[in-house]
C-alpha cells in the first residue's frame, strides 16, 4: 500500500488546498471527476458565463424602454457552448497538468472510498489500489438529489451537471424545483429561446429567501415562465434517452409535456459514498459531515471541506474552508477557525437578487425587536437611468444598537450592491455609522443601499 504525507479526495475545492508551499510533502490527490470540480465545470462559472449572456439577449429585447430600435434574432446557443466551455475546458485541462507537473502530486483518477483510518480504496480504470496518509482532507461535494419518482421511472432527464452542455435550448422546458438552480437555468434557457414551465412544491420561487425576494420573485417570475407552485409530481412518463418528450403528472391530476426535463430539487453530500464509519468520520442526520471551527472531523488527521461538510452550500464557503485547512495542515499549533455568521449570497438570475443574515420571518421568530428600512430602485436616480420600476433593498437592524441583522436586495448588480452591508455585519458597523459616515457615490446605485439604510430611522 503506498503511503502519501497528505491525501485530499476531491478535485473542486479540495485542489485549492495543495498550495506550492506543500512542495515538499508527498501528496495524493483522488477525485472521480475533473479537476475544478462542479464550480468550473457545472456550476458557478458556466451558469454566471450563460446568465451573463442571457441578460444581453435581455436587454435587447427590453431596449424599446431606453428608446432604441434594434432586433433580437436570437441566441446561437452552439457558439456560446463553445464559447463558455471551450474556455472552461482549458481551464480544467491546465489546472490538471499543473498538478501533475508539479512533481509533488500524485493524481488518482477514481471514486474512492475508505477501508480503515486515513485508508483509502481508489477504483482506478485499470483496478483498485489502496492507499494510506498521516492527514486526510475530504473534499467530496455534493450531487443533484433525484426523487424516486424521477429516478424509478426509468425517463431520461437532465441535472446541472448535464443540462449546461446540451445540444440545442429545448423547445419547452420542465424544471423540477424552484430554487437556486431553477432560477438561474429556466432565465438561460427562456433567454435561449425555450418555453420553460417549472414545478415547485411550496407556494413561492425561492421560498429560502426573505418573503420579500421570494414573494417578489415569484411574481416577476410568473410574467416569464408558466408557473406550477404548491405542485407535486406523481408520475413521470417518456423515453429512457435524451431525444424523446417526457409527461409530468403533477397532484392535481394536471399534466405537462415537455422536450426535457431539469431537476433541481436540491444537492446531498456525497458522504454517503465514502464509507465513513470505516474512518471513523462522524456525519449530521442530514448527511454533512460533522467538524468543528478548524474543520477537523471526528477522526484524527482527517478534516473536510466544502459542500460535504458545510452548512450552505456555495463556492465562497468551500474556499474559506480550504484556506483554513490549508492554513491548519502546516500550523498544527496555531489553528485558524471559522466564522459561519455572515454569509452571503447572490442568486444570478433577472432580475439579480442577493441577500446576508437574517431574513424578517427569522428576527421575529427570535423575539428581536427590529426595524426595517426599504428603499426602491425607482426612488435613486440610477434607477431612474435603469428604468427599474420592481427592484429594492430592505435591511434589518436591531432596535437601539442599530445592529445589522439582515439585507435582502432584489435588482441589477444586487451580488455586487450588497457587499457593503455584508462588510459592515462582518465587522460591526451599525447600520447609522455605515449610512452616514462614508460618502456614497452620487448618482450611483448603491445609493439605494444608503436609502434604505436611512430609512431604519424615519
Ligand atoms: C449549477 C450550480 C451553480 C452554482 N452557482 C454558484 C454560485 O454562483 N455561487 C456560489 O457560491 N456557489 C454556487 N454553486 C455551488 C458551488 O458550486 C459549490 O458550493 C462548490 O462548487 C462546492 O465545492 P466542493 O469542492 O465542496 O465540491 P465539488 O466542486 O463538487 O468537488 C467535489 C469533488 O469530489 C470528487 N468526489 C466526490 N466523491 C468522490 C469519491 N467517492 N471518490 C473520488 N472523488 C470523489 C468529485 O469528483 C469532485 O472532484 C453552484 C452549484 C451549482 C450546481
Ligand atoms: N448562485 C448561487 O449561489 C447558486 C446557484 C445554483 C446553486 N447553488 C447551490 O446549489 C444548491 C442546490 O440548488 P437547487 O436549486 O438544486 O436547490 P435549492 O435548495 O436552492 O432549491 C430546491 C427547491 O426544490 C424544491 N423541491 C424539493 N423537492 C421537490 C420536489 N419533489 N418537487 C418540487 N419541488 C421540490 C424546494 O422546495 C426548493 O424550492 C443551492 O441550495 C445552492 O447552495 C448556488
Amino acid at each position: 500500500m503506498r503511503h502519501h504525507d497528505l491525501i485530499v479526495l476531491g478535485a473542486g475545492s479540495g485542489a485549492a488546498v495543495i498550495e506550492d508551499s506543500f512542495a515538499d510533502l508527498d501528496v495524493a490527490l483522488v477525485a472521480d471527476g475533473p479537476v475544478g470540480g462542479t464550480c468550473l465545470n457545472a456550476g458557478c462559472i458556466p451558469s454566471k458565463m450563460l446568465s451573463r449572456t442571457a441578460e444581453v439577449v435581455e436587454e435587447i429585447r427590453d431596449c424599446g424602454g431606453y428608446d432604441v430600435d434594434a432586433e433580437l434574432r436570437g441566441m446561437d446557443w452552439s457558439r456560446v457552448r463553445a464559447r463558455v466551455f471551450g474556455r472552461l475546458d482549458a481551464h480544467r485541462d491546465e489546472a490538471r497538468s499543473g498538478l501533475e507537473r508539479s512533481g509533488f502530486v500524485t493524481v488518482y483518477p477514481g471514486r474512492a472510498r475508505f477501508t480503515g483510518p486515513r485508508r483509502l480504496r481508489v477504483e482506478l480504470p485499470d483496478g483498485p489500489t489502496d492507499i494510506e496518509a498521516d492527514q486526510v482532507v475530504i473534499a467530496a461535494g455534493a450531487r443533484p438529489v433525484i426523487p424516486p419518482v424521477v429516478a424509478d421511472s426509468g425517463v431520461h432527464y437532465e441535472t446541472s451537471d448535464t443540462i449546461m452542455r446540451i445540444a440545442r435550448p429545448p423547445r419547452r422546458l420542465a424544471v423540477l424545483g424552484g430554487g437556486y438552480i431553477a432560477a438561474e437555468l429556466a432565465q438561460v434557457f427562456a433567454s435561449a429561446g425555450s418555453d420553460v414551465v417549472i414545478v415547485e412544491q411550496a407556494e413561492t420561487l425561492l421560498g429560502s429567501l426573505d418573503e420579500s425576494l421570494a414573494g417578489a420573485y415569484t411574481r416577476l417570475a410568473a410574467e416569464r415562465f408558466e408557473l406550477r407552485l404548491g405542485r407535486e409530481l406523481t408520475r413521470l412518463d417518456g423515453a429512457d434517452s435524451a431525444d424523446g418528450p417526457v409527461e409530468l403528472l403533477l397532484d392535481d391530476g394536471s399534466r405537462i409535456a415537455a422536450d426535457v426535463l431539469l431537476v433541481a430539487v436540491g444537492r446531498t453530500p456525497n458522504s454517503d459514498r465514502l464509507d465513513l464509519a470505516e474512518a471513523g468520520v462522524d456525519v449530521h442526520e442530514d448527511g454533512r459531515i460533522a467538524v468543528d471551527a478548524h474543520q477537523r472531523t471526528s477522526a484524527e488527521g482527517v478534516w473536510a471541506l466544502g459542500d460535504v461538510c458545510a452548512p450552505v452550500q456555495l463556492k465562497h464557503v468551500a474556499n474559506r474552508q480550504a484556506r483554513i485547512v490549508a492554513h491548519n495542515l502546516r500550523h498544527p499549533n496555531d489553528l485558524r477557525g471559522n466564522d459561519h455568521d455572515v454569509i452571503p449570497a447572490a442568486v444570478f438570475t433577472r432580475p439579480q437578487i442577493a441577500t446576508v443574515g437574517r431574513t424578517e420571518r427569522q428576527c421575529r421568530d427570535a423575539g428581536l425587536d427590529y426595524a426595517v428600512g426599504t428603499a426602491r430602485y425607482a426612488d435613486v436616480a440610477y434607477g431612474w437611468a435603469l428604468e427599474d420600476e420592481t427592484g429594492f433593498c430592505k435591511v434589518l437592524a436591531e432596535r437601539g444598537t442599530g445592529r445589522l441583522l439582515g439585507a435582502h436586495i432584489l435588482g441589477a448588480e444586487a451580488p455586487t450592491l450588497i457587499q457593503p452591508l455584508v462588510l459592515a455585519m462582518t465587522v460591526g458597523i451599525d447600520a447609522r455609522t455605515l449610512a452616514t459616515a462614508p460618502y456614497w457615490i452620487h448618482p450611483a446605485l448603491t445609493e439605494v443601499v444608503e436609502n434604505a439604510l436611512l430609512a431604519l430611522d424615519g
